[in-house]
């Protein structure tokens, strides 16, 4: 496996005394999904500012692919460490979307032709095609999201650090928004690293999880992380709602050994409960008294008859 990056020793306080990190140690590898989880104030965004090399001269060692990050030149580090961070208004800063994605590009010190590649290339992934006139100021929040990420992607980096990449989007950019990242990390080899408090999006977008507070306090995959109650209490984390819902099953008697991460992972384990010989869920409920929950179970079926076409 190949280090992607690797942060030893790292502890940092603020002038006025705050210690926000204390002696990090983590590695995270190359192709990897991780997300970062910590109460607030918890120090993930001080860590990102490392990784950006805003916060310069770090107590410790960053290294990107083995090369140590203070040692890099800008130009060099924003092609190793792309970081989006979560208001879009602190990255958006020139007078139409079109600069505002060809900013670090033209700073690279790429030729003109290229910029603009890069700039269609980038706003088409985000789907912000035909917006390079518009004034970012005047987008809307979730495409203001969309832009500082293309922004991040027209310098190709090959990690990519987002702060509450879902934070405050409508369902709909939430889920093309969760897509867009799993396909930079599954179809364009970029490591992602992830700050997220919304858990029941974490399962989607994280191999592994490293529980921050000051300290690395935890480390493991989502199941391991949410099934440690003890460890959640202590930094004001908690699992999502359909983890928690199936424990609560449990306690009644339910009983399944799979406790399910996601909306789809609990339709499945009640699929294997309750399926029927033609693969569709039946429920026999009320259709009054049950109406919101046939409507759910009708939209799967259908979800998953178009699935199969
Ligand atoms: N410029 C600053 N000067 C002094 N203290 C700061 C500064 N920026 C952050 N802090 C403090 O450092 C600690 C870590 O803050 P940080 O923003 O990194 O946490 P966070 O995990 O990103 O929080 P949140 O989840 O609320 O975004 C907090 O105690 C915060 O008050």
């Amino acid at each position: 496996m190949i280090e992607a990056v690797k942060v030893e020793g790292l502890s940092y306080s603020y002038s006025d005394g705050t210690k926000a990190l204390e002696g990090i140690d983590l590695t995270i590898y190359k192709g990897e999904k991780v997300v970062v989880v910590g109460p607030n104030g918890a120090g993930k965004t001080t860590f990102f500012l490392h990784l950006n090399g805003t916060i310069k001269n770090p107590a410790g060692n960053i290294t990107v692919f083995g090369r140590s990050i203070s040692e890099m030149r800008i130009e060099e580090r924003i092609h190793e460490v792309g970081v989006v961070f979560q208001d879009p208004d602190d990255q958006l800063f020139m007078p139409t979307v079109f600069d505002d994605v060809a900013f670090g590009p033209v700073n690279m010190g790429l030729e003109e032709n290229e910029v603009k590649k890069r700039v269609i290339k980038a706003l088409l992934k985000v789907g912000l095609e035909g917006f390079e006139t518009k004034v970012p100021h005047n987008l809307s929040y979730g495409q203001k999201k969309r832009l500082a990420l293309a922004a991040v992607l027209s310098m190709e980096p090959k990690v990519l650090v987002l702060d509450e990449p879902t934070a405050n989007l409508d369902p709909k950019s939430r889920a093309d928004f969760i897509s867009l990242i799993n396909e930079l990390n599954e179809r364009d080899g970029i490591t992602t690293i992830i700050a997220m408090h919304d858990v029941n999006a974490l399962p989607e977008l994280a191999n592994r999880v490293y529980v921050l507070n000051r300290r690395i306090v935890a480390e493991g995959s989502p199941r391991k992380i949410f099934s440690d109650w003890e460890l959640l209490r202590e930094n004001n984390l908690e699992a999502p709602d359909v983890f928690k819902l199936f424990k609560v099953l449990n306690c009644f008697g339910y009983s399944s050994d799979d406790l399910p991460l996601s909306f789809d992972e609990a339709i499945q384990i009640l699929t294997r409960t309750i399926e029927g010989k033609d693969g569709h869920i039946h429920l026999h409920v009320h259709e009054h008294t049950h109406k919101e929950l046939s409507d759910v179970v009708n939209s799967y079926n259908h979800h998953r008859n178009n699935g199969k076409k």
